[in-house]
């Protein structure tokens, strides 16, 4: 620790209170924002300028209902707040972030940091909301109740955020011993006290909430509202693939255009090679695919900042319970359709750590978005592109996979929870948020954040993997007249590799496709489509696309079981990496790998001896 450091000022509050809201205003950091409580799992910091011109270090922390940590997340929260966390100082000033529609519910924890005797400011935010629902706040009246200083704010409107300012200011010059202790609370009288504060400075506020009951009242309603969530999902992937298919024509033809422009640039050889079925056979098989990932998102974002993503989970609680899960493992799970390691992260806000552990272990079956690229391709190029009643049968397809993902994790955790994560089912215990239109400049920076990630992934991992690929599978030059990818190192590995995939219908170029594939999923993908355009013709690399030439190489079934494949295989080591954190050691994402190698293999092989079957091969 030294002197000079800048002095820490933690934002904390209940779930959903608006803390990153407010921490993204006043750092200018893009953390995410959601309507959902327990989006923020750890603690993130920027840096908060003061009115003096001063700067302090601002902390962004998980939500907690009290300083009695009941899952791994509040832990964090705990830790920060009493001093424990590792390598750091005590934060110097507290505010406590609160929802102003809800104070009888939130001024409890409020009471409980205040009982922590440390310099603290009252945010008292979403005001727009209480106004909205009729609400008046006595702020002058709470502040006298409370003894500390209350400022109002809207973070999404920016309000209140000089204030703010103004009344951390002089906490932080204040010089005081730093130390934090803290007697255990009577969580009753605390909670007796809060509504009497709340009861002598609120007023009005008879139909609060009006709205929101309104639409829950359809929206979790026993028969409707499972109706309407499987029609929002159904929805969404036919949008994957009806409404991108526009722009992802434009950018094969931007592809094709450089592969031409390419070769009539460059002399034949090593350098045009590398251009044309290295960097835009490879990395331009999964570029394409950046309009598919963009809908996805948008939809994944819509649905979780309206509040709709508790409710989801909430119909899904009785499935989830039916195998052993509780409904909040369910936004986990959800959020593993973007990428497994969010998705693992996010269990933090799971309380009994069977349940959490179970959650983790099954995430990787739910379909991430690296999934799409392969499926896409496969669905392309095997599937016929025509309606099925109002529906289009590639998006039933795509549909399946993803419901078979969700199947094999829903079998998984059943299994799993009577034998190695045995233990008793907890129930659900989540609050739900009120609607709120999403708002544009979060939705816009999510979708760009993701975009530009899946974009960074293609010119890093993906092209580092495909060129390594490209370079195994172009050496040694083969002689005249025999396939260069068969007389290279990638081709004899490959055939070793084949002995192992071959029970289920894989091909030498699958297998080769698979082992740069660990490194991201979606490499599969640009794996083949230069695998594929090493040993055409030159014009074909030009003319065809990756979809033609695999129609042409693979029979169906084989089609069919790379799909079952990528359905389960545990092909992702960051998922692995981010598993080894989150239990603290390698015992579980060794046994992650195993049971779903085994999944795959078995799913794989079943599809493809029961196509060979079905088509009498
Ligand atoms: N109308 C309105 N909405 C707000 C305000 N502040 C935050 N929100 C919304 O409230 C939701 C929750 O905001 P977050 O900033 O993610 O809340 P948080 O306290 O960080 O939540 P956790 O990380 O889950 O503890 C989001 O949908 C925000 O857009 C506000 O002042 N007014
Ligand atoms: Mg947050």
């Amino acid at each position: 620790m030294t002197m000079t450091a800048a002095p820490a000022v933690a934002l904390v509050g209940n779930p959903n209170a608006g803390k990153t809201s407010l921490f993204n205003a006043l750092t200018g950091a893009r953390q995410k924002v959601a309507n959902y409580p327990g989006v923020t799992v750890e603690r993130k910091a920027g840096v908060l300028r003061l009115p003096d011109g001063s700067s302090a270090e601002l902390i962004d922390l998980p939500g907690a209902y009290s300083l009695d940590p009941r899952s791994p997340d509040e832990a964090v929260t705990r830790n920060v707040l009493m001093g424990r966390q590792e390598g750091e100082t005590l934060p110097r000033a507290i505010v406590a972030v609160v929802d102003a529609t809800n104070l009888p519910a939130q001024l409890r924890f409020v009471l409980e940091l205040k009982m922590l005797g440390r310099p603290l400011v009252v945010a008292l935010n979403m005001m727009d909301l209480a106004k909205r629902d009729g609400l008046t706040i006595d702020v002058p009246a709470l502040e006298r109740e409370l003894g500390v200083p209350v400022v109002p704010t809207v973070a999404v409107r920016r309000r209140g955020l000089d204030d703010l300012g103004q009344k951390v200011l002089p906490l932080l010059t204040k010089i005081e011993a730093a130390s934090a202790s803290r007697e255990p609370q009577d969580m009753r009288s605390l909670q007796r006290r809060a509504r009497q504060i709340a009861d002598a400075v609120v007023t009005g506020g008879h139909q609060a909430g009006g709205l929101t009951r309104r639409i829950d009242r359809v929206v979790l309603h026993p028969v409707a509202g499972p109706l309407i969530l499987a029609a929002v999902l159904f929805f969404m992937f036919q949008a994957v693939f009806a409404w991108a298919e526009a722009p992802m024509a434009w950018i094969e033809g931007l592809i094709a255009v450089l592969q031409g422009a390419a070769s009539n640039i460059l002399p034949a050889g090593f350098l045009r090679n590398l251009i044309n079925e290295g960097l835009l056979a490879g990395v331009g098989a999964v570029i394409v695919f950046l309009p598919q990932i963009v809908i996805l998102f948008a939809f994944i974002l819509v649905l979780e900042q309206s509040g709709y993503m508790t409710r989801a989970a909430f119909l899904m609680d009785r499935l989830m319970a039916s195998v052993g899960l509780s409904g909040r493992a369910f936004i986990p799970l959800l959020s593993s359709f973007a990428c497994a390691i969010p998705g693992i992260m996010a269990t933090r806000t799971i309380a009994d750590p069977r349940d959490r552990l179970t959650t983790i272990l099954i995430a990787p079956l739910m379909t991430c978005s690296a999934r799409l690229p392969v499926y896409a391709v496969i669905i392309a190029a095997f599937i016929p592109d025509r309606p099925v009643g109002f529906a289009n049968l590639q998006g039933l397809v795509l549909f399946g996979l993803y419901a078979f993902g969700v199947v094999g994790a829903l079998l998984a955790a059943l299994a799993l929870r009577s034998t190695v994560t045995k233990g008793k089912h907890s129930g659900f215990l989540m609050e739900m948020p009120k609607y709120q239109w999403p708002a544009i400049r979060d939705l816009g920076i999510g979708i760009w954040q993701r975009a530009w990630a899946f974009l960074r992934r293609a010119g890093t991992i993906i092209l580092a993997s495909t060129i390594v690929l490209w370079a195994f599978a172009s050496f040694p030059r083969a002689p005249e007249g025999v396939s260069q990818v068969d007389y290279s190192i990638a081709g004899r590995i490959g055939t070793g590799l084949e002995h192992v995939f071959a029970p289920i219908g894989f091909n030498k170029e699958i297998s080769i496709a698979l082992v740069p594939g660990m490194a991201a999923r979606e490499v599969a993908v640009a794996a083949l489509g230069t695998v594929y355009a090493i040993d055409a013709e030159e014009e074909d690399v030009l003319q065809g696309q990756l979809v033609d030439r695999l129609r042409n190489a693979w029979p169906l079934p084989t089609a069919l079981a790379f799909l079952a494949w990528f359905v389960f295989a545990p092909q992702c080591i960051s998922t692995f990496a981010v598993t080894r954190r989150e239990t603290n050691g390698y015992k579980w994402p060794i046994f992650m790998f195993a049971y779903l190698f085994a999944m795959a293999y078995v799913g794989a092989g079943i599809t493809y001896w029961t196509a060979r079957w079905a088509l009498g091969a």
